[in-house]
């Protein structure tokens, strides 16, 4: 954490110390550091404490209203002092959080360009592909553990971002450290920049990406290869997490490298663990089983399938056969319900309806609409990835509720805009009855003179944990085995309740606690599977050692100094 900047940026020791995040204290550096660092006059006289620096810090978000300002003077905390940035996310982690992660870091990354000031992370782009390996050498990324890459192609609901999706691998790794434990000094955001097909983006004389557009087929791949044959070569162990590419690539992806390195795609592996995690706890709290429902997926894309394929797996724990799993749902994507001899992907093709599944509808898989299938299949779960603002409308809930005691309506697709319902509506269209989780953060919904928060049924909730067991138990890879653990302890975790609209997850202040108990639950995992590379005497020193290396906000005494 205070290592020594090695760039010597300014041939000044002091003002490198003070320029860089990893080692600037501010104000807070003691008179002996001073001596001992060089810092003498950059700095005011006064010496603060921390908890004084974080009294001023907030007052200085508190003074501007807008989330994207707060986000904006967040973020250049960030890059001025990380360990005041992270105590004052560990202040309040539920307030924070929608500022420095989802719904606020889709405005950031729309804005990227306009607000570009600082160095962060790493821009790997196509014309320089050759110096890749070069880029990763330097010894300032000797003790990397966690990379947060993406394409920027499909970020959040908000489509295409180019370079300006470097706020997400920001955004996923700053939750990293503020839930999971990582040391910030051992994160690293990557952005691979192989253009963009937003002719917004590329045309804004503001816009900081490579003004191309994106290179698919061949070249992407080699790109692709050449990224991930220089990260495999750079380190011993590190974790690899892709995040918000577009469908196209994201699963194609995961297959391609799943079994080289210690790596996983948040949005089809977390989403599908956190979805199920969540539904598992409902079912346990009804005393029923997951294969008592039927589900339709809304949005029937990578993470939508990543969500039934997980759901799935667990009702073939439970003793259901795997054909008859696959046929508790109804998925549909942009060209409607998925039917056997439509033009499907591979994902897609196990939840393929056939036209005898229809035969009792008043109309065919084309005319259906989401009112169809959910009046016609007796939906009891209805879970949202299709990034379509308010797609889950009154007439839809309304249906489920006709066949269901507690229809289960989960809107998962972010940031809060793109949202297919909002809370309070569903309650409301429900008479109360629908048991609700979202993917953004809401505000709390009211029901019977009575306030509720709302479950966020966010993969915040899994990746730390997973990225954190995975670590520490350096598994070679990451299995099916180690999400469905994670999801199975989160389901474990909160004592739950069906008040409201529910609440079955741990509350957002608990996300550290949560990434610890998944992160014991998946290192164990990792080793029964047997991917992971470190031995652990027993369960005892397993929890242990994770516990040791979750990072908390301190300043550490530089050299010299307290
Ligand atoms: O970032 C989030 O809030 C969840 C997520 O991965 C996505 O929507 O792509
Ligand atoms: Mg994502």
């Amino acid at each position: 954490m205070t290592k020594p900047t090695d760039t010597n940026r300014s041939g000044h020791a002091g003002l490198d110390t003070l320029l860089d995040p990893l080692t600037n204290k501010g104000t807070a550096f003691s008179e002996e550091e001073r001596d001992a660092l060089d810092l003498w006059g950059l700095l005011p006289p006064h010496v603060e404490t921390l908890d004084a620096q974080l009294e001023r810090a907030k007052a200085m978000i508190a003074e501007v209203d807008k989330p994207i300002e707060k986000y904006l003077r967040l973020r250049d905390l960030q890059d001025d002092n990380e360990v005041l940035f992270y105590s004052l996310a560990a202040d309040d982690l539920p307030g924070t959080l929608p500022l420095i992660y989802t719904p606020t870091v889709g405005e950031g990354c729309v804005e990227f360009s306009r607000h570009y000031q600082h160095p962060r992370g790493l821009f790997l782009t196509i014309p320089e592909q050759d110096k890749i390996p070069e880029i990763l050498a330097h010894p300032r990324f000797d003790d990397i553990e966690v990379i947060v890459v993406s394409d920027g192609e499909r970020i959040l609901g908000l489509g295409d971002q180019g370079a300006n999706g470097m706020g997400i691998p920001i955004g996923k790794l700053s939750l990293y450290t503020a839930c999971g434990g990582i040391d910030p000094a051992k994160t690293l955001p990557i952005l691979l920049d192989t253009g963009t097909d937003n002719k917004d983006r590329r045309e804004n004389p503001t816009y900081v990406g490579w003004r191309h557009e994106r290179v698919r087929g061949d070249d992407y791949d080699a790109f692709l290869d050449a990224f991930v044959d220089a990260v495999k070569g750079r380190w011993d162990h590190v974790l690899l997490q892709f995040e918000d590419f577009a469908q196209a690539n994201a699963l194609r992806l995961l297959n391609r490298y799943r079994d080289k390195l210690c790596t996983f795609n948040d949005d089809v592996q977390g989403t599908a663990a956190i979805t199920a995690g969540l539904l598992m706890a409902v079912a346990k709290s009804a005393g029923q089983k997951l294969g008592e429902q039927t589900f339709v997926i809304f949005g029937a894309g990578s993470a939508g399938c990543g969500i039934g394929r997980m759901l799935v797996s667990l009702m073939v724990d439970e003793g259901m056969d795997e054909a008859e799993a696959y046929a508790k749902f109804y998925a549909i994507d942009s060209s409607g319900l998925l039917m056997d001899d439509g033009d499907l992907k591979d994902f897609q093709k196990p939840f393929a309806r056939s036209a005898d599944d229809l035969k009792d509808w008043d109309m065919s898989a084309e005319e259906a609409s989401l009112l169809d299938v959910v009046k016609n299949a007796e939906a009891t779960v209805l879970i949202g990835t299709s990034g379509q603002s308010g797609s889950f409308t009154e007439d839809v809930i309304k249906a489920m509720a006709q066949h269901t005691d507690r229809p289960i309506v989960m809107p998962l697709s972010n940031p809060t805009a793109n949202s297919e319902a909002a809370p309070q509506d569903v309650l409301d269209w429900t008479d109360g009855k629908a048991l609700v989780a979202t993917g953004s953060p809401f505000d709390p919904v009211c029901w019977d003179g009575k306030e509720y928060t709302v479950d966020q049924a966010n993969n915040a909730y899994i990746f730390p944990g997973v990225g954190l067991g995975a670590i520490a138990a350096r598994a070679a890879k990451v299995t099916d085995a180690m999400f469905v653990a994670a999801a199975r302890k989160l389901a474990e975790i909160e004592d739950t309740n069906t008040d409201g609209p529910g609440h079955f997850i741990p509350p957002r202040e608990k996300l550290r606690e949560v990434a610890q108990a998944i992160a014991e639950a998946v290192a164990r995992q990792a080793v029964s599977d047997g991917v992971a590379q470190v031995d652990f005497a027993d369960d005892g020193e397993l929890s242990k050692r994770i516990e040791e290396r979750m990072w908390k906000p301190h300043y550490e005494p530089s050299q010299g100094g307290e």
